[in-house]
């Protein structure tokens, strides 16, 4: 049988790349830095899969150079590199990883937030620096008990963070376009972004990134949260306003900034975020356990699988182009 010629942007871990390349001839991208667009539609001319990432774009103008491309599939549950509008254009299923990265995504936000409001890392920098005596400590951190925490975006995982929050005694509250209707079930209750900005302690971000949340977050925003307001985005960068987001931490407009993902990610070293003392900065590891990357690679694999069939794929964001 004639392998299916496929491109990908990256690796997959092995029990994944291995299922592929039973069935693949693979045209794989490993250096560090990101395909060029250029490279990327050359190795595309031929292609009938890809495997995409999130820091390679997926346009009109690339998907031009792949006339034979049947199916797109990324490791991630978010595609906001991807213009669906254009896949579906040309009939071409794309497949993300929802589900499967929800409860370690939800520990990672939930447990930056803990960190960052008991100053977990802070005090593991002052032991290490040898500044710990017996009179002296990191000043205090806060409580999350009985604190307000609110939500933007939720949906699987927020709803799962919602859980942590409860177990932790915190009162959840959320915004989202639609109200869900679990509400009694998740103990949360719904709030305008307005409301939510002003009445919230911690403030947590998981929407997608859109036209419609790039860039929710800035001036007027962080201008309406309380002083004392932890803010954490475990979503996407470009949904805050950068330079807004560090002014209003340099002028103790708000008190601390958790982000998991940056705008641009990564950050350079000399970026003024990283210059503040009340940010903590992870690098993009919401779904980064072993068995999480494990299921989303397996789950990756088994789209692409699908789609070089002409099979349904079994997790397609574009369901009117998928295979029937
Ligand atoms: N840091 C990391 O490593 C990870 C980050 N992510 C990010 O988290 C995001 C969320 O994932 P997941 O929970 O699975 O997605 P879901 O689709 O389940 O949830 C997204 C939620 O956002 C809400 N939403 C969408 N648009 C808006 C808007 N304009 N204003 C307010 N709310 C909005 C939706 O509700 P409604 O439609 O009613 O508005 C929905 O409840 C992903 O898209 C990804 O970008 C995901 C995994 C790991
Ligand atoms: O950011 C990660 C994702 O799965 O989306």
């Amino acid at each position: 049988m004639d392998k299916y010629p496929i491109v990908m942007v990256r690796n997959l871990l092995a029990p994944a790349q291995n299922r592929l390349l039973e069935y693949c001839n693979i045209k794989l991208w490993e250096k560090a830095e990101p395909i060029s667009h250029d490279i990327l539609a050359k190795w595309l001319e031929d292609a009938e899969g890809l495997v995409a990432a999130g820091n390679v774009r997926i346009d009109e103008r690339l998907l031009a150079y792949a006339p034979k491309l049947k199916v797109i599939a990324q490791s991630a549950v978010g595609y906001d590199n991807i213009d669906v509008d254009a896949c579906t254009r040309r009939g071409i299923p794309v497949g993300n990883t929802p589900g499967v990265l929800v409860e370690a995504t939800a520990d990672l936000a939930f447990g930056l937030l803990l960190c960052a409001t008991r100053r977990i890392h802070e005090g593991w920098e002052f032991v290490r620096q040898g500044k710990w005596t017996p009179n002296q400590n990191i000043p205090f951190g806060i409580d999350l008990y009985g604190k307000v925490l609110g939500i933007v975006g939720m949906g699987r995982i927020g709803a799962a963070v919602a859980r942590r929050a409860r177990a932790f005694g915190m009162r959840v509250i959320y915004y989202n376009r639609n109200r869900r209707p679990d509400e009694a079930e998740l103990g949360v209750k719904y709030a305008s972004f307005d409301n939510l900005l002003t009445q919230a302690d911690c403030i947590l971000v998981l929407t997608p990134l859109s036209p419609a949340t790039r860039g929710l977050f800035g001036w007027e925003q962080f201008g309406r949260m309380k002083s004392t307001a932890f803010f954490v985005n475990a979503a996407r960068g470009p949904i805050v306003d950068t330079g807004a987001l560090a002014s209003a931490l340099a002028a103790n407009q708000i008190a601390y900034a958790v982000l998991d993902v940056t705008d641009p990610e990564p950050l350079p070293g000399d970026h003024p975020l990283l210059q503040l003392p009340n940010v903590l900065v992870t690098p993009h590891i919401g779904s980064a356990t072993i068995e999480t990357r494990t299921r989303m690679a397996l789950l990756t694999a088994d789209n692409l699988l699908a789609g070089l069939r002409n099979r349904p794929l079994p997790a397609c964001v574009n369901p009117e182009v998928n295979y029937k």
